[in-house]
């Protein structure tokens, strides 16, 4: 039977990166393949796929401000395997000598659609072995909010620590969004309490598909990540879910019904705030 129209496959890349550049680049496109493999016109990698660790972060924002290379990498990336690649996060300059985790989004023809930079920073105390959490140390927060239009669909960009901020997602409602993207980092004792039920009221709240790709795993003897990484509809349904571990989950966004859905239920017309 003719598969219909209405429907793209999309895939979520969990990865387990280190502080080793080449490796980690090595597996995203080992990941990506299998995305494109499965179908997948639109992949999302997550947070620090390409390097995991403070250290050598403002080498990399730098070094990049200069070569572009990793950039131009991820741009043939996409092209290579035809498909809309949402490249997690890296590093770029911010003017006050700390560095802005952005997140570079590339169209099939490998052009860059746009960036969205993180916003809201991860200055918490954890329960874990890492304890202390200081990103805006490291991190300039972003100033804007992105929703960037593709063939299939208007895509939002969220990174993270964003999905405690509901208010975020509400204005890419507002700009119509139909997908969310969320590139991230969870640790794991706050990822397993508060992932996923903040990933399904967002998707419920604002009638869109979320792509959530976490990192998931042990990264060195104090950070560990949550995993998890899960493909949500707008009904609030999982329709994919990873545990732990370099994995790439893969699953349909029906716009036909996430469309039906909103014109069923009009939340954006009764709207009273
Ligand atoms: O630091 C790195 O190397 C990679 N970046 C991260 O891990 C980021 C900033 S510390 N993590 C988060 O935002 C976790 C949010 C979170 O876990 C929560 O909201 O509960």
């Amino acid at each position: 039977m003719a598969r219909s129209t209405s429907l793209v496959t999309v895939a979520a890349l969990q990865m387990v990166s280190s502080s080793d550049l080449a490796v980690n680049l090595l597996r995203a496109e080992g990941l990506i393949a299998e995305a494109a493999n499965g179908g997948a016109k639109l992949a999302v990698l997550p947070e620090n796929f390409a390097l995991f660790g403070r250290q050598r972060i403002f080498d990399l924002a730098v070094q990049e401000a200069a070569s572009g290379d990793l950039q131009s990498q991820l741009a043939h990336l996409a092209a290579k395997y035809n498909l809309t690649l949402v490249a997690g996060t890296i590093p770029t300059p911010a003017p006050d000598g700390r560095v802005y985790a952005t997140s570079f989004v590339y169209g099939p023809d490998g052009c860059c659609l746009g960036q969205y930079r993180k916003m809201h920073l991860f200055d918490a105390d954890v329960a874990d072995a890492q304890g202390s959490y200081r990103e805006s140390d490291s991190y300039a927060p972003g100033d804007d909010v992105v929703v960037l239009e593709t063939p299939f669909g208007r895509i939002g960009v969220g990174i993270c620590y964003d999905l405690r901020f509901p208010e975020l997602f509400r204005q890419m409602f507002e700009l119509k969004a139909d997908i969310v993207v969320l590139p991230s980092a969870f640790t794991r004792s706050t990822g397993w309490a508060h992932w996923l039920p903040l990933l399904r009221a967002r998707a419920i709240e604002n009638q869109c598909l979320v792509v959530a790709a976490n990192q998931g795993g042990v990264h060195d003897a104090k950070r560990q990540t949550s995993g998890g990484s899960v493909i949500i509809d707008s009904w609030g349904r999982v329709l994919a879910e990873a545990g732990l571990g370099e994995v790439c989950i893969l699953a349909d966004y029906d716009s036909a019904e996430q469309n039906a859905l909103r014109l069923r239920m009009p939340v954006a017309q009764h709207r009273r705030l």
